[in-house]
């Protein structure tokens, strides 16, 4: 329970705590407690705002403070500040809007409303609000983001427009941010929207949608004729309503589209890497994954099961598992290291450091996109890049981010702007009691433990996936595996790119470090911790 002995004195203009720097704003202390009336009490906490109010135990009618008490019993409520939405003050009425959480998963915009009965405490109630404020939204979080809305109408089971309206809008109208809706009416709708976006009229655009859609903007905002700026001047972000919502767990740390919501109105803009792809004459950007082999197969050829939702892609895996299926390809790679001890001190010491950041910097005054530096995948093979043939590969997969779905962080000491890729490599001929142990221990980051798992940070590569070989018992094992992991028969192998599917030809991939711009959480990291075991 807050300290009501703490209440301040009024208004005063001769503060002896007062501002240094002139400003007429009370400091946090001298306004931390505001007595609304003789009831009602609200206290700026260390971690939360508290409500007191003495007054609803014995009031029958408490609608007009939604959200405020589940019991009449109970007069105090904490209100973590991440939750406050917005707060303000009109005349002598005070509204403090917040997310309420109504379950593990789910959360919806509430109010309180009080108003202030002794009228000479208007000017400290007005220091108040603002206090509240500066805590709900620190420093590097902006207020009344200008957000781009795109929506996917057929996103994940097409529960898109319903998640959107009831479960976001609300939530973004109530913290006041500016939003301009639209619906993506065909695929690539999503390029075209962002190609043409006045990057000054918007801090934000957001897709209600799975990867796929995200996956566009980068690609869109890479065709402005400012790209670099574009770049910087927009954060991408996830409201998660697709099967595959990778970008909102791993920087909202939610696939629920309400916590995302919050996640995104307190978001912190945040640099993250981007991939340059060239394949064919085709250049894009990815800014999740590249799959070629297993996964690609478990998230592409599983359209049949998408009634699973999320588990698909883990029953895909695990069907193609225990086929030992191979994808032959020739890897050539440009790494910086593959031992993997180091890449997880380096994990841990960017992680701690992570606390003491410095704020992201608009700073870059290039306009247009880095050249690239190791050219496309027609050119020679540049020198440096290490080639292997690996027949018998059984999962190629290249992450820029730790969680591919939930309970899936493959990547798990992945960073967002370190300027390196992540790299696994799996033999296809690794007993199906490891590879059983993998997906089980792939929920606790620990997949990187494996002495089977090539775990490597890479700056760029190129891929050159063949056909595999099916005779005799392992085309039996395929087709078997092929009915039970959803897939229809195909000619050609599959490659997912953000888990889009691209032609099956080789392609090449080098990173472009902090080019891309997203809102994150906590600012500048994952929501994943890293590998739980060591
Ligand atoms: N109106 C539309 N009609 C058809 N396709 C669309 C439409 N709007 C968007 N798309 C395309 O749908 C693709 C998948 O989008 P998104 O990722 O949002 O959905 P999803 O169903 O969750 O897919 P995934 O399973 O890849 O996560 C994108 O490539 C996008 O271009």
């Amino acid at each position: 329970m807050a300290n009501t002995s703490m209440t301040p004195d009024h208004e005063t203009t001769s503060d002896p705590f007062a501002d240094p720097a002139g400003s007429d704003r009370m400091p946090l202390e001298a306004a931390a407690v505001l007595t609304v009336d003789r009831n009602a009490t609200l206290t700026i906490g260390s971690e939360a705002l508290i409500v007191l109010d003495e007054g609803l135990r014995h009031r029958r009618d408490v609608s007009n403070v939604c959200g405020l008490l589940p019991q009449l019993s109970k007069t105090t409520r904490a209100i973590p500040f991440f939750n406050v939405l917005w707060a303000e003050l009109e005349d002598f009425d005070i509204t403090i809007h917040y997310a309420e959480t109504t379950s593990k998963k789910s959360c919806r915009p509430a109010y309180i409303h009080y108003t202030v009965t002794d009228k000479s405490l208007h000017g400290h109630a007005k220091t108040w609000i603002e206090a509240l404020m500066d805590r709900a939204y620190p420093n590097k979080v902006q207020r009344n983001k200008r957000i781009k809305v795109l929506v996917n109408p057929f996103g994940g089971q097409g529960m898109g427009p319903k998640l959107w309206t009831r479960q976001v809008e609300p939530i973004f109208a109530a913290a006041r941010c500016e939003m301009n809706v639209e619906r993506t009416a065909y695929r690539g709708h999503g390029i075209e929207i962002a190609e043409k976006l006045d990057i000054d009229a918007f801090d934000v655009v957001a897709c209600a949608s799975g990867d796929g859609l995200p996956h566009e903007v980068f690609n869109g905002l890479s065709k402005q004729s400012n790209p670099r700026r574009a770049f910087k001047k927009v954060a991408v972000a996830q409201i998660p309503c697709g099967t595959g919502n990778a970008m909102s767990l791993n920087l909202n740390g939610t696939d629920s589209p309400s916590l995302a919501a919050v996640a995104i109105v307190k978001g912190v803009k945040s640099s993250l890497d981007l991939c340059a792809v060239t394949q064919g004459n085709q250049k894009y950007f990815s800014f999740l994954s590249q799959a070629v082999g297993i996964i690609a197969e478990s998230d592409l050829g599983t359209e049949s099961l998408r009634w699973m939702g999320s588990f698909r892609f883990t029953w895909g895996i695990l069907v193609r598992l225990l086929g030992q299926t191979a994808y032959p390809a020739t890897v050539s790679v440009l790494q910086e290291t593959d031992d993997k001890r180091a890449i997880k001190e380096a994990f841990w010491k960017a992680t701690r450091e992570q606390h003491h950041a410095e704020p992201y910097e608009d700073d870059d005054q290039d306009t247009q996109l880095p050249a690239l530096r190791y050219g496309t995948v027609n050119d020679p093979l540049p020198g440096e890049f290490q080639t292997q043939d690996m027949p018998n590969l059984g999962n190629f997969y290249v992450g820029n981010m730790p969680w591919m779905s939930p309970d899936a962080p493959f990547f798990a000491v992945s960073l967002p702007a370190d300027g390196r890729m992540d790299m696994i490599t799996i033999s296809g001929q690794i007993s199906r009691m490891t590879a059983l142990r993998m997906l089980t221990s792939l929920e606790n980051g620990n997949l990187i433990n494996f002495p089977e798992v090539t775990y490597r940070k890479v700056l760029a590569y190129r891929i050159a996936p063949r056909m595999r070989e099916t005779s005799g018992k392992r085309r039996i094992r395929a087709k078997i595996g092929r009915w039970l992991g959803g897939a229809a028969k195909q000619k050609e192998g599959l490659i997912a790119m953000d888990g889009e599917s691209v032609p099956f030809e080789p392609f090449q991939v080098e990173v472009m470090q902090r080019l891309g711009t997203v809102l994150s959480r906590r600012g500048g990291c994952y929501e994943f911790d890293g590998p739980k075991g060591h």
